[in-house]
């Protein structure tokens, strides 16, 4: 099962906090049946059952917990019944940490030519092959079941934005009623299957979708709609509306978020788990991430610069290579220059949320944001 020994550290000037909204960080323990992982915590994202150019290996020395894969991709190439001939996932990419599949409804809607969406499901051409394919809470489930991952979540539509507020409000009704479906196909035990909150900019739809999936009792939440295009002061209105109408022995996920701004003010409305394509896609066109923002190591400027990307990172890239040398790897399209750009993103974000937990458990997580923030957005 997929139990949440939340643990939330009553800070001294907790009361007072809450009043200026903060509605309370916290760092909690998710227990899988691959582990006990520490929250907050940051989730690679191997898409096709590969975290793109870093191997398990080096996923678990820089303390990767939980790890993301798409049921999406996996369900048209190689196909879910084939990764469980191969013994599930966890077998078939060599990774024994937490493993989380998300169920395809975003993919379909921002991959494939969509076709059209009823109340059955989503019809669609694949962008592999153009052929026509439909996925529905049944066939999702049944996938991500095949598939074997430690947690699932419900096939949902994730409403674009802008979106009128009728639609919004048709679209998070039906993924309600599809959650309830994904439930009742959902019949391997020891696996959890989270609910995706919706409702679109929409304070009113956002408590609906929250309420009505928290009727349901699902393990966990995923907070689904957002990091869709909407400015972040919109995305924390959603979190302030959503996040305290969860239970607070859940965790709760934050879907494709983000950068290290938008993971410190989702932690301090209390979220847990987070994933995005972000350090890993910027990493393979040369870009770094660090505390004071970006550093793009391919710029001439780092042609005869032989410090490390970071001096006080930990990560491999940082302890034994220096910009220059990553500068003329990525500069001759080298695929170590990329695999050393992607090491480092990874670790900055999974060093990061363990200094969130961290900051937490000390009581300190208002300062250390303030801080961290003051530095970042320089
Ligand atoms: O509503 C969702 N349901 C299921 N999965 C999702 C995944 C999501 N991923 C995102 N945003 C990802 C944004 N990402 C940022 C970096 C560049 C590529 C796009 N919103 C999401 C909403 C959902
Ligand atoms: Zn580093």
């Amino acid at each position: 099962t997929c139990a949440f020994a939340g643990q939330k550290k009553v800070l001294a000037a907790y009361e007072e906090a809450v009043k200026c909204g903060y509605s309370g960080a916290r760092a909690g323990r998710l227990h899988t049946p691959h582990g006990v992982f520490d929250t907050p915590m940051f989730m690679p994202v191997g898409t096709q059952a590969t975290v793109k150019a870093v191997s398990p290996r080096e996923l678990k020395e820089m303390g990767a917990q939980i790890i993301l894969s798409n049921t999406y991709h996996l369900y048209l190439r190689p196909g879910t019944e084939l990764v469980a001939e191969a013994g599930g996932l966890h077998r078939f990419m060599d990774w024994d940490g937490g493993i989380l599949t998300d169920s395809g409804g975003f993919q379909v809607f921002s991959l494939g030519p969509l076709r059209k969406i009823t109340e059955e499901g989503a019809a669609f051409r694949s962008h592999i092959d153009g052929s026509t394919q439909f996925l529905s809470p049944e066939i999702a489930i049944k996938a991500q079941m095949n598939l074997g991952a430690d947690i699932i979540m419900a096939f949902d539509e994730c409403i674009p934005y802008p979106a009128e507020y009728q639609y919004a409000k048709l679209s998070t009704e039906r993924t309600t009623r599809w959650a309830e479906r994904s439930q009742k196909a959902h019949t391997r035990s020891g696996q959890a299957l989270f609910a995706i909150v919706q409702g679109g900019m929409y304070q009113d739809l956002r408590r609906v979708s929250a309420n009505d999936l928290v009727s349901l009792d699902f393990p966990g939440y995923g907070i689904g709609g957002l990091s869709v295009g909407e400015p972040k002061p919109v995305m924390y209105e959603m979190l302030e509306q959503t996040v305290p109408l969860l239970p607070e022995n859940k965790p709760r996920y934050l879907m494709g978020v983000g950068t290290p701004d938008c993971l410190v003010e989702a932690v301090r409305y209390g979220i847990d788990m987070f994933d995005c394509v972000f350090p890993t896609r910027v990493a393979r066109n040369g870009t770094a991430m660090t505390k004071s923002g970006r550093l793009v190591v391919k710029n001439a400027a780092y042609a005869k610069d032989f410090l490390p990307i970071d001096e006080n990172c930990g990560c491999y890239a940082c302890q034994n290579f220096s910009r220059a040398y990553i500068r003329h790897l990525l500069k001759a399209d080298e695929i170590f220059g990329l695999r050393l750009t992607t090491i480092h993103n990874l670790y900055f974000l999974l060093d990061f949320t363990k200094k969130m937990r961290q900051a937490i458990l000390e009581d300190r997580f208002l300062s250390f944001r303030e801080e961290f923030l003051a530095q970042y957005c320089k």
